[in-house]
């Protein structure tokens, strides 16, 4: 034993006197260079070229290695076998990630290329006016030196624009509000199940409105080319319970957009108002629920040359428009003009943000101000009608897990004869398919007989569209407006005037 620790010691010893004669024959100054030449060698006679990403760029967080971590977590998730997983703040997804060293490979425009994730210790804690992390993460991009020039630009642009798709995807929606005082936007959660699945309404409108959708979204490039501000404006219109809050929320949900909910009767003036517009962020919808409730008339005697039609509660209340303050413009200090919400929407000020979406919805398309229809304000109009058979049929896959085909064919017959005479809004009949959900057949008949009842009442009060196909009563109204709303070059004065004359004959 005693041997033993004996010839370790001198093996010991000679490695020490090892070390310190390379010390002095390679100085670390003379190592380094070597290490560099064996570098320059190996790269001249290597057909890869290296990329590193560095977690942090001097002090700055570098944006490119989270728009790769986030991107490659994408399409880690299937392979990885060792991954990390995260959640952010504000999101509740859980993203995927690669863990220490580990490698992935990835296919851009037909050419392939190495990710590396690299983590080693920070050595000495330099100083710093930001405490940096212990550890120092990078990614390192491997891609042959032939491809380099072809993708390297390209497929950097492509992650970051992945990134921020995916990073918007796992963020949850926010929903701005105005608070009582109308300070700007209190911010919460948006969490609305409703989608265009769930939305009962014609599919052939459901589709048209969905490719709009995404035409619009992906649209930058056309709206630039067209000189046109990137925005699009939607007027939803319906009777009460067809469902226009829940396509709002579906088209939230279906382009990843935040809402900004903006009541009017909380903006005192038309510059509070432009200022509240330009503090919503882009890739949002801007929704101005029930604006017949909005608008009325104020501010003008008639003959004087202010046209503006004014913003407010007073409209829709018919204590309001025979009281005091109507006309004067002193409702509650109000005087939000319907050219300072139009300027925004389609003015000069429309091109202070892009990417945004106006909602509009109204029960009363009748009393809108035919400024608002014109041709080119709002550029889709959506009728909300009340249910029609194939509406139905997706109420009954949402409430009763009905499928194509699950119900008897005769009840279904039934159902579609009724269905349009009997005017019942989507959410009645959603009403009546929640009360009876744990007993399907129960709930069918019990539809089908209120049906039944409705469409009789409808038709012994005369109000019944009869066999009238709804699409016909669409475009009977739609017929209506076009004659209705101003002619282009029309003088918009003219029109306040027709509906202020109609409002007093109304009143009277
Ligand atoms: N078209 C529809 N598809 C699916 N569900 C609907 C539809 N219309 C109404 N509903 C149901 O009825 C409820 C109320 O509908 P919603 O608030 O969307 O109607 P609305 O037209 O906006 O009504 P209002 O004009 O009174 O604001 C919804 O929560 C939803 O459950």
């Amino acid at each position: 034993m005693k041997e033993y620790w004996g010839s370790l010691a001198s093996i010991l010893g000679v490695l020490a006197f090892c070390q310190s004669l390379l010390q002095v024959l390679f100085p670390p100054e003379l190592r380094f260079a070597t290490l560099k030449l064996f570098n320059r060698i190996f790269n001249v006679f290597t057909s890869y070229c290296y990329f590193d990403i560095t977690e942090i760029d001097g002090v700055n967080t570098n944006e490119l290695y989270n728009a790769v971590q986030l991107y490659l977590s994408s399409s880690v998730s299937i392979s990885g076998s060792r991954l990390s997983l995260t959640r952010a703040l504000n999101s509740s997804a859980i993203t995927f990630g690669l863990t220490s060293n580990d490698t992935l490979f990835d296919t851009f425009n037909g050419v392939t290329v190495l990710w590396e994730h690299i983590v080693t210790q920070r050595q000495a804690q330099t100083f710093s006016w930001r405490p940096l992390p212990d550890e120092k993460r990078g990614f390192t991009l491997r891609i042959k030196k032939k491809d380099k020039s072809l993708i390297l630009d390209s497929y950097l642009d492509y992650i970051m624009e992945k990134a921020n798709e995916i990073r918007r995807k796992n963020e949850d929606r926010l929903l701005g509000s105005l608070d009582s005082r109308g300070h700007p936007w209190e911010s919460v959660p948006f969490k609305h199940p409703s989608t265009f699945e769930t939305l009962a309404m014609d599919p052939v409108k459901k589709s048209e409105i969905m490719e709009d959708l995404k035409d619009f979204a992906n649209g930058q490039s056309f709206y630039l080319k067209t000189g046109r501000a990137w925005k699009r404006g939607y007027l939803l219109y319906g009777p009460p319970g067809t469902g226009k809050s829940s396509m709002i929320a579906a088209m939230a949900n279906y382009l990843g957009y935040d809402i900004y909910d903006l009541e009017l009767t909380e903006v005192h003036n038309n510059s509070e108002l432009r200022k509240l517009l330009m503090k919503t962020s882009s890739k949002s919808i801007i929704v101005i629920e029930d604006i017949d409730c909005s608008i009325h008339l104020s501010n003008r005697k008639k003959g004087s040359t202010n046209n503006s039609s004014s913003i407010g509660r007073s409209y829709c209340d018919p204590e309001m428009r025979s009281g005091p303050g109507v006309g004067t413009g002193d409702e509650g200090g109000n005087s939000i003009t319907l050219s300072g919400l139009l300027n925004f929407t389609d003015g000069l000020w429309s091109c202070c943000g892009s990417e945004r979406i106006f909602v509009f919805t109204t029960n009363h398309i009748d009393k809108l101000d035919p400024a608002l229809l014109r041709s080119g304000r709002m550029d889709m109009h959506v009728f909300m009608s009340y249910c029609s058979f194939p509406s139905l049929k997706i109420l009954l896959k949402n409430y009763l897990s009905f499928e194509e085909g699950d119900l008897d064919g005769e009840i279904l017959k039934k159902l579609e004869e009724v269905i349009d005479k009997a005017e019942m809004t989507p959410a009645d009949i959603s009403e009546l398919l929640i009360k009876n959900r744990r007993n399907k057949d129960k709930a069918v008949i019990e539809l089908l007989e209120t049906l039944k009842e409705k469409a009789e009442r409808k038709l012994k009060s005369g109000e019944c569209v009869g066999d009238k196909n709804l699409n016909d009563v669409e475009e009977e109204e739609q017929e209506k407006r076009a004659l209705e709303s101003p002619k282009e070059g029309c003088n918009f004065e003219d029109s306040i005037e027709k509906q202020e004359d109609d409002e007093e004959k109304k009143i009277k």
